[in-house]
């Protein structure tokens, strides 16, 4: 693994909590296997030794009086120890008195005694690897120990008698190592089996433990991302609490809490301003009706309506009589006034359906849907509107103004309209032109009086 590559916090953490755990187990078993071993070396060795020192105590007179079936009987029972797999006993002159050996195949099974073979090791060729000072030879199968018989001599020429001691012979043990080396691999499989095993059940633990630090890392670290997409709703909630964590999850909900208001702030900024430009777009700043651009959209639609439904639309043209005079006498704020209660004044006449657009100075367009499919029927109904406008439009104005310095003056003003009417439906005839037609009509009472209104038939058959 490479700790510079992008890796899950679990997996750093279960690396950085096993290797150790790994090195500490492999180092452990190395030194308790290393010692083990030694002792089992060691305790074969001391038990040959020992074995050797029995014979050769036991076969001081066999060999002395050369009586081999004794030393052949003593070495018969010796071999039936384990891993003894071989007993030489030689004279002082190293000439071979017996020389017994177990089967090297199958050292651990049953003694079976076989007769000196030829084709072994002969006992000049063993006795070049012990002595008496270096008595143990191991050849990594077979421990080879050498064991000087002593004999003791009672000295005759002396008043006080006193024992000394001459080589009369040898004993030679072979043990086989089959038995311990099949105990230390033993050994090192359960050792190997035991170190996995808790590497295994501590690798678990490790991950349990990781759970309680990388769950709730990872629902943070899914939580940023949310936030860093844009989703400013999403909030922490930690499944499982560490104090560190916790501080962290509170200072990204708050975090997230104050982008959330300063984002809803701004969206309300925007959507005000949207508005702004949208009523200036489309409606007029002094009376808030809709302007001449919307008008013409609205009309397009009524018009596409009627053709479609074969009934019947109407647009009027509205032009104040004598709006002049105000704005002379009382200034253009006053004029202003009057403008927005004549506004009020036409939309009050109108339906939900219908649309009463300020076209520009003391012009209003006023656009009729959904009249009548008889021509007849609509015209009234037409007329009816309009009647009701003019009416409403020619009672008195009681303004009042607010002037700078506060104070209020009331105003009383009269004015009228003059009104003109075309119908439109099922005509080829353009938007500009009811337009048009609807202006003609209107300058035709101005014409005829003023306070009055006239339909403009050209366009309607
Ligand atoms: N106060 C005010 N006056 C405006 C505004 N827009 C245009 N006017 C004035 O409205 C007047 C319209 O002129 P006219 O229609 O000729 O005046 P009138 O007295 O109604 O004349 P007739 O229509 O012939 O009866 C002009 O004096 C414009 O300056 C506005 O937004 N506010």
């Amino acid at each position: 693994m490479m700790f510079g590559a992008k890796h899950s916090i679990g997996r750093h953490v279960a690396w950085l909590s096993l290797f150790p755990l790994l090195i500490m187990a492999i180092g452990m078993e190395t030194f308790y296997l290393n010692d083990r071993f030694k002792d089992l070396d060691s305790d074969l060795i001391q038990r040959g030794k020992l074995i050797a020192r029995q014979i050769a105590a036991g076969s001081e007179y066999g060999v002395f009086s050369r009586n081999k079936e004794a030393l052949r009987e003593l070495a018969e029972k010796t071999l039936l120890e384990p891993d003894v797999v071989s007993i030489m006993i030689l004279d002082d002159n190293f000439t071979v008195l017996t020389d017994l050996r177990r089967a090297l195949a199958n050292p651990a099974g049953n003694a079976v005694v076989i007769p000196a073979d030829t084709s072994k090791p002969p006992a000049q060729e063993l006795l070049q690897h012990v002595d008496y000072y270096d008595p143990v030879h191991d050849n990594g199968k077979i421990i080879l120990i050498y064991q000087p018989i002593l004999g003791s001599q009672i000295m005759l020429d002396s008043l006080e008698s006193k024992n000394s001691y001459r080589q009369v012979g040898t004993v030679l043990v072979q043990l086989s190592k089959y038995s311990t080396e099949r105990l230390k691999s033993k050994l090192l499989w359960i050792s190997i089996s035991a170190s996995l095993i808790f590497i295994i059940f501590t690798y678990f633990l490790t991950l349990l433990a990781n759970r309680r630090i990388t769950t709730p890392v990872e629902q943070l670290s899914h939580a940023i991302k949310a936030i860093g997409s844009g989703n400013l709703d999403s909030r922490v909630n930690l499944s499982s609490c560490i104090t560190e964590l916790c501080t962290l999850t509170d200072g990204i909900n708050q975090m997230t809490s104050e982008l959330r208001t300063e984002r809803d702030l701004m969206q309300s900024r925007i959507d005000d301003a949207t508005q702004q430009l949208r009523e200036l777009a489309f409606y007029d700043t002094l009376t808030h009706l809709p302007n001449r651009r919307l008008l013409e959209d609205r009309l397009a639609q009524s018009m596409a309506a009627s053709k479609r439904s074969g009934i019947y639309g109407a647009l009027m043209f509205l032009d104040l009589d004598n709006f002049k005079p105000i704005n002379d006498l009382y200034g253009h704020a006053a004029g202003d006034l009057l403008l927005i209660e004549a506004a009020q004044r036409i939309s009050n006449c109108l339906r939900e359906m219908d649309t009463v657009a300020r076209f520009g100075g003391d012009e209003f367009v006023v656009l009729l849907n959904e009249l009548s499919a008889e021509y007849g029927a609509s015209t009234e109904q037409a007329h009816f509107v309009a009647e009701k406008i003019r009416a409403a439009l020619e009672q008195n104005y009681f303004l009042t103004q607010i002037k700078e310095d506060g104070t209020r003056v009331h105003i009383e003003h009269h004015c009228s309209s003059s009104i003109g009417i075309t119908l439109f439906m099922d005509h080829d005839v353009l938007a500009e032109e009811i337009m048009i037609s609807a202006d003609t009509a209107m300058y035709q009472a101005k014409q005829n009086g003023r306070n009055q209104i006239r339909l403009n038939e050209n366009n309607n058959a």
